[in-house]
Formats: structure tokens, sequence, C-alpha cells
């Protein structure tokens, strides 16, 4: 618990510090071997590291088709109905994101079009290290299918058994996913990238995943031979503002529902009343003592903090500096602070909205960035699964009429060719 005045910029910068960000050159060094060995060995590769890493002897990498429809036959029918439930809120959240393609005039005679194609071939990244996530598949699924994607790759580690969990089969056959291998972690995502004999590689990997994922996501997305990412996203964070209008156990649930993620997972309460932060800390206590995975809860908890502010406007501040991966708002009136609160993956409004809720069922995506990067990155929508490109047509009055202006800026730059290319054609007589 820290009154965040009477610390200095430095305590205050550590204790915002993400957890991961301490080992992140050890990380790469560790990711960028496991992707060599991917790349030099391919199929082999990934069966030895889903040995060594998810405990699993694999005769092959590929789920079949009939697996996946025999394990999703399986799920019970409470399941299948909470997924339904959920497939129909993340579909009609995001067929609202359909792109309108635009074809507009801009000078007489020309005329410019910005038109989207879905991405061709994508992959799935749904974790499955310490949690089984099928909310995660339908989050990359459920895009993925509405966009028209032709190859939808889902990849996800085995379970101790070496299958797929029964859920995540049963979003795989609602997203009209066919195409499944069983491994996760860097390997997972080097093999997208690069491809290897069994996995043909894909234009763009979505997902989010761990420190090993993230990183090795991060890492191909810079290499020009490797693919796109959808974004670093992390380790699981969240941010409360709440002032003494909040209930403490609410903000607790909340708060342990993002530590359960993962022992490197952070969050974080920023109030301006004491007594609420006091009370917080109590719940977080008694709740976390009933958690089943109150061992990885309580490890997110040291890199964790409950701030108390000088005031709201200090609270708010905070978290636009931190940029929260989740930001709940737990105030009376927190539709009001809203204007002031635009840098976070995904914001929850009101005592009854939890983060979980996002989680699962209210219809946005899960997927968000982390790290910090929601200062600069979007949240996953349905535009990412497609490509955006631009079309232009000109009539020889359309030229005539911009001749000027393009001989004009290609000599201001020295590029007598570009001139060339325009005067070229209105030297021809008609
Ligand atoms: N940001 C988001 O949108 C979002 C959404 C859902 C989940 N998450 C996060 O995803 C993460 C899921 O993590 P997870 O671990 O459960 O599953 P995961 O599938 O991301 O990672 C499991 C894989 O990590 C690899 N691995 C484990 N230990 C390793 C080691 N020592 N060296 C090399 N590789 C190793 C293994 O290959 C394993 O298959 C959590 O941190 C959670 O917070 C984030
Ligand atoms: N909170 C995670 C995103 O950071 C998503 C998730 C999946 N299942 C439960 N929660
Ligand atoms: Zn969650």
């Amino acid at each position: 618990m820290y009154q965040w005045s009477q610390l200095n910029q430095a305590q205050q910068q550590g204790i915002l510090e993400r957890p991961v960000q301490g080992q992140s050159a050890q990380l790469e060094r560790q990711v960028a071997a496991i992707i060599e060995q991917v790349r030099s060995q391919g199929d082999a590769a990934v069966l030895e590291l889903t040995a060594k890493y998810d405990g699993v002897e694999l005769d092959s990498l590929r789920y079949p088709s009939a697996a996946i429809k025999a394990r999703a036959a399986q799920l019970d029918g409470a399941t299948k109905a909470a997924i339904d439930t959920a497939y129909a809120t993340i579909k009609t959240f995001h067929q609202a994101q359909q792109p309108q393609p635009i074809s507009i005039e801009t000078a007489p005679g020309v005329v410019c079009q910005q038109k989207f194609h879905p991405l061709d071939a994508v992959g799935l990244y749904i974790p499955g290290g310490t949690a089984v996530l099928p909310s995660t598949a339908l989050m990359l699924g459920v895009p993925a299918q509405l966009a028209g994607c032709q190859r939808k790759v889902l990849v996800s580690p085995p379970d101790a058994e070496g299958q797929l969990a029964p859920a995540i089969c049963y979003v795989a056959s609602l997203c009209e996913i066919d195409e499944v291998y069983l491994c996760g972690g860097a390997q997972a995502i080097a093999a997208l990238a690069y491809g290897t004999d069994s996995i043909a590689p894909v234009l763009k990997i979505f997902g989010p995943g761990n420190s090993y994922v993230t990183a090795a996501k991060q890492f191909v997305a810079q290499d020009p031979a490797g693919c796109a990412i959808d974004m670093p996203a992390g380790p699981s964070e969240l941010l409360v503002i709440a002032d003494e209008s909040a209930r403490p156990a609410y903000v607790a649930a909340d708060l342990l529902s993002q530590a359960e993620h993962g022992s490197d997972s952070q969050v974080i309460l920023v109030s301006p009343s004491a007594t609420l932060v006091e009370q917080v800390a109590q719940q977080v206590e008694q709740q976390l003592a009933e958690l089943p995975r109150r061992g990885i809860a309580a490890q997110a908890l040291q890199a964790s903090a409950l701030i108390v502010t000088d005031d709201l406007a200090q609270a708010l501040a905070i978290s636009q500096s931190y940029a929260p991966e989740h930001l709940s708002v737990q105030l009376d009136d927190a539709e009001q602070v809203l204007p002031q609160l635009t840098t976070a993956g995904s914001i929850f409004v009101g005592h009854y909205t939890p983060e979980s809720g996002g989680d699962y069922a209210t219809g946005t995506n899960h997927v968000l960035p982390t790290y910090g990067f929601a200062r600069n990155h979007n949240s996953l929508g349905l535009l990412d699964f497609y490509r955006r490109y631009t079309v232009q047509k000109a009539s020889r009055e359309g030229l005539e009429g911009l001749a000027a202006a393009i001989i004009n800026l290609a000599e201001t730059e020295s590029l007598r060719a570009h001139a060339r290319a325009v005067s070229i054609r209105l030297e021809d007589s008609l």
C-alpha cells in the first residue's frame, strides 16, 4: 500500500513497472534460440520442445478433424450453452465493425478507393499453459470467421494426455476452424511464422500468451521473413480506479480475477480514499485464501500495488500514464470521467461491470495490448483480420487537371522520371 505523493519519481516508476521487464534480455535470448531451432529443424524441433516444456510426447502436431468433432461432442450441455451465449454477443459486437469500402472523386476525373480484403491465412494462438482458455478461441475465431479468412489455423499446447480440451474443440467447430495443431510457446509462433513440413506459414498471428509467446511474436514481427502480429498481448493487467462509493469486496474480487491468470500478472488499485484501500486490502487477503489458484495470484500480488492518491484527478493521471490492459472505473459517476480516460485496452464502467464480464461475454474482445502498449496499440477487432489497400483511377482529363501539381512536386524532389510519366501521356495526341 503506497501514498503516491510521498514517493519520489523513481519509486513511482518502480511501482508501475511491469514484472516481466526485468528479465527481458534473458527471455529474448531464450526465445531467439527456440525460433532458430524451429527454423532449422522444423516439426522435429516443435515436437522436441513440446516434450520438454509441455511434458507430452506427440507423434504428430496435427489434431485431426475427427478428433475435434469427437471431443466437441463430449462437452456438457451447460458449457455448450455458455459458449453459445458468448459466441452470440461477440458476434454481434464484431459484426457491427464490418469495414465500409470507400470510393470518392478526389478531383474531377480522379477516383480513389479504399478496399478491405480478409487475410487469407491467419494463425490463432490459444494459451494453454496454466489454464485452458476456450474464451480466447472465441475472441479470435469469431472475427476470423466473420472476416471470411480462408485459412484459420488454431494452435494450442496439448494437455497432459496429448489432447485439446473439449470446450476449445467446440469453439473450433462453431467458428468453422478445422486446421488445428497441438503446440504452444515460442515454438508454435515460430512454426506459424516460418512454416514447417506439417504447418504452412500464415500471414498474421493473433492471440495472447505468456512472456515466451509474446516475445516470440515480437521477434517474428520484426523479421522481414517472419509475419505480422496483432499486438503484444502478454500477462494480464488490471488497474482499478475507485472511490468511497465502490464496494471493497467487488474491487478485491476484480483484482484477484486478473492476478490469478499468471504469476507475472499485475493488478493495481488507485483511490483517493485510504479507507477504501484498507478495506480492499483486507478483502484481497480473505478472498485470496479461498482461491484454488491462490499460489499464482499471491505471486502476482507481489508485483502489484494499492495506491492512495491525493484526489481523483491524480488517480486518473496515474491510469493514463500506466496505460493498463484493463481499466475498471468503480465510481458512482464513472461515465463523467470517461473523456479523461483514453489510454487503456478496454474500460469497465461502474459497479456492475466486472472485468471478467469482458473476458467472456459482454461482446468486446479480450485480446488487448499489455506492457503499456495501450498507449499506441488498438484493442483487437474485426478490422485486424483484413488488409486495407487503395485503388485509384484517373481519366485523361483527370490527369490533365492534376498534371501541374504532380510535375511541380516531382521537380521539387528532383525526380525527373516521375514528372515524365505524366508529361509523356499528355504529349500524346488524343
Ligand atoms: N493480454 C491478453 O489479451 C490475454 C488474454 C488471455 C490470456 N492472457 C495471458 O496469457 C498468458 C497465458 O500463459 P500460459 O503460460 O498459461 O499459457 P501459454 O500458452 O501462453 O504458454 C504456455 C507455453 O509456454 C511455453 N513455456 C513454458 N515455460 C517455458 C520455459 N521455461 N521456457 C520456454 N517456454 C516455456 C511452453 O511451450 C508452453 O506450451 C497469461 O499470462 C495470461 O495472463 C493475456
Ligand atoms: N483476462 C484475460 C485477458 O487479459 C482474458 C481471459 C480469458 N479467460 C479469462 N480471462
Ligand atoms: Zn481474465
